[in-house]
């Protein structure tokens, strides 16, 4: 386990599309931060793999955990583990997990100084759309999502993580890289 003074973790949150789990394997890529892999019920997506994109679960297996914080998201389960959270943190003291605002809302008021949040958002909500249907996900599925009060609640930062959250627009990925870069080097100041 690294030293528990130096553990950080950096929430990034964010609506369905805005770019989170993009940010997270940038992170991952270029400085190695591990991401926490948390728990679903959602069935995967096609590449998606057991373990490394989610722990993916039944409606049996689910509760079994124990979690730090877990939601209801269009329909579906999610759940971070203490037991994945510290999985991470055995890798590195800097670590990163993508969340809905409500789960980076409870890390906020659960780790207090320990959490640093990555609010994304896009200048156009009907992008997100279009980037879902890029991505592969079924019609269906989308519909249902862009229509659940969690796509619209996530429109919004909470108003708790404004003040500190860095916001980030997602709109262009050369230039979200550079701001996530300048942000990660005053981190590590
Ligand atoms: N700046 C960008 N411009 C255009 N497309 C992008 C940009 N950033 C990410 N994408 C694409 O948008 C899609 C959604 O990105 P990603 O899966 O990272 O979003 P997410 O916030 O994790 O979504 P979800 O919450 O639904 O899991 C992906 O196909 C990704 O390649
Ligand atoms: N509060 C939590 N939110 C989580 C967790 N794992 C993922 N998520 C968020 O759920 C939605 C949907 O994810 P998707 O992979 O089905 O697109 C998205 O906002 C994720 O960030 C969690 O453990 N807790």
């Amino acid at each position: 386990m690294t030293n528990e003074e130096a553990q950080k973790v950096l929430v990034i949150t964010g609506n369905t599309g805005t770019g989170k789990t993009t940010v997270a394997r940038y992170l991952a890529e270029k400085y190695h931060f591990p991401q926490v892999v948390t728990h679903t019920t959602r069935p995967p997506r096609a590449g998606e793999v057991d373990g490394q994109d989610y722990y993916f679960e039944t409606e049996a297996s689910f509760p079994k955990n124990h979690y730090l914080e877990q939601v209801v998201y269009s329909n579906y389960h999610y759940g971070s583990s203490y037991e994945g959270l510290n999985r991470a943190w055995e890798k590195n003291s800097l670590i990163t997990i993508v969340l809905d605002t409500a789960g980076a809302l409870t890390y906020a008021q659960q780790l207090g100084s320990k959490v640093e949040v990555l609010y994304l958002s896009v200048e156009n909500a009907a992008d997100l759309t279009q980037r879902l249907i890029d991505r592969g996900d079924q019609l269906e599925r989308i519909q249902k999502r862009i229509q659940s009060a969690e796509f619209i609640r996530d429109l919004s930062v909470p108003d708790a993580l404004k003040q500190y959250a860095h916001m980030i627009i997602n709109n262009n990925w050369v230039k979200t890289q550079k701001e996530i870069d300048r942000i990660i080097k005053n981190m590590l100041k």
